[in-house]
């Protein structure tokens, strides 16, 4: 009999830490990262095969194994506007950036020949950090500024010397306390620079999924915008505040009418 009960208690532990919520949270934090660094790790000798080193066409590689990870944390993409990144040439892609899940919405829409702007910690990220350095990521230092902007006005070029698209966080760190931040002007200058469009693309809220305070990780749908480019020809520096403050109120307006419709849909939360 005792040996029966200890089977029950066996079997019984594991159902009761899967069904705990908080277990679940921390298991699929520590999955995640856990196995991004894994495929970064398989990445490397693909990338280092395919281009010989850092270069955007290892996006290519980096976007096809990252796409099947949604389905291991329980997560849908809901992608709407396609139409509007049918722009030929380079062009600024700004998105507003919750947390490193964006990752994964990221390279479900990422277009070919994309590459992104990010601080330059994410290259001591391990395998991830390489991965990041051999698809081409521009790093910038956010505590000088000076530096973070002549490293965007060379990426200004490059944009155009290699048609490269670049996709910019304005908010400039993650946000998960509903709505958007203040953005940055980096973004708006490079586009400007360039003289090329940028294309805002909005991604609903976690909220309805994700509570950090909470611990709580459930399955849900992330709807992605993306937004018709607003266009940059003879804009100049005078330009850049009108062009942020419209970028931001467009990227707000869609933030609260897709992170409203996918929480009446998946039942009710706070963001
Ligand atoms: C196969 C397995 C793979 C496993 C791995 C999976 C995936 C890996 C691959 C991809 C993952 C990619 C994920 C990337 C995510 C990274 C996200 C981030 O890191 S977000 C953080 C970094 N990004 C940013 O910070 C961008 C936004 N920030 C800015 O643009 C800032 O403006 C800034 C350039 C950093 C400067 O910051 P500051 O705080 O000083 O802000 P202000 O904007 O207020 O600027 C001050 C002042 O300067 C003027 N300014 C700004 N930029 C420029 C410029 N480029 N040129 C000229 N002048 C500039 C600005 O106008 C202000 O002046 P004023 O007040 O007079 O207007
Ligand atoms: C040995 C090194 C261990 C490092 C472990 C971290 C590795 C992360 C592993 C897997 C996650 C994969 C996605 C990586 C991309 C995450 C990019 C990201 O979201 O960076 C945060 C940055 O935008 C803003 O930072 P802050 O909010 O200002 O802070």
């Amino acid at each position: 009999m005792d040996g029966l009960w200890m089977i029950a208690l066996l079997l019984l532990i594991p159902l009761l830490l899967w069904t705990s919520s908080t277990f679940v949270f921390y298991f699929k934090k520590c999955f995640y990262v856990a196995w991004m660094m894994l495929l970064a790790l398989f990445a490397i000798p693909l990338c280092i095969l395919k281009s010989g080193g850092r270069d955007v066409e290892n996006m290519r590689i980096i976007r096809g194994l990252v796409r099947h990870v949604k389905y291991f944390l329980g997560l849908r993409f809901d992608v709407s506007g396609w139409e509007h990144l049918q722009t030929e040439g380079p062009y600024v892609i700004i998105s507003n950036h919750q947390s490193s899940l964006d990752v994964l919405g990221l390279m479900e829409i990422l277009p070919d020949r994309c590459t992104m702007i990010a601080k330059k910690e994410l290259i001591y990220a391990g395998t991830v950090g390489l991965v990041c350095w051999l698809g081409g990521i521009v790093f910038i230092n956010r505590k000088k500024t000076n530096d973070a902007k002549n490293v965007m006005a060379d990426a200004a070029k490059t944009m155009l010397d290699d048609q490269i698209r670049l996709w910019v966080f304005p908010e400039g760190t993650r946000n998960q306390r509903g709505g958007l931040l203040p953005f940055k002007k980096g973004a708006f200058h490079l586009a400007v620079q360039a003289q090329v469009p940028i294309i805002p693309i909005v991604f609903s809220s976690y909220s309805n999924f994700y509570l950090r305070k909470e611990k709580q990780f459930n399955s849900g749908t992330i709807r992605l915008k993306i937004l018709p480019k607003i266009d940059t020809k003879g804009m100049t520096s005078d330009d850049i505040s009108s062009l942020s403050d419209k970028s931001f109120n467009l990227m707000r307006s869609a933030f609260h009418s897709i992170s409203d419709s996918v929480t009446q849909s998946n039942g009710p939360s706070r963001h």
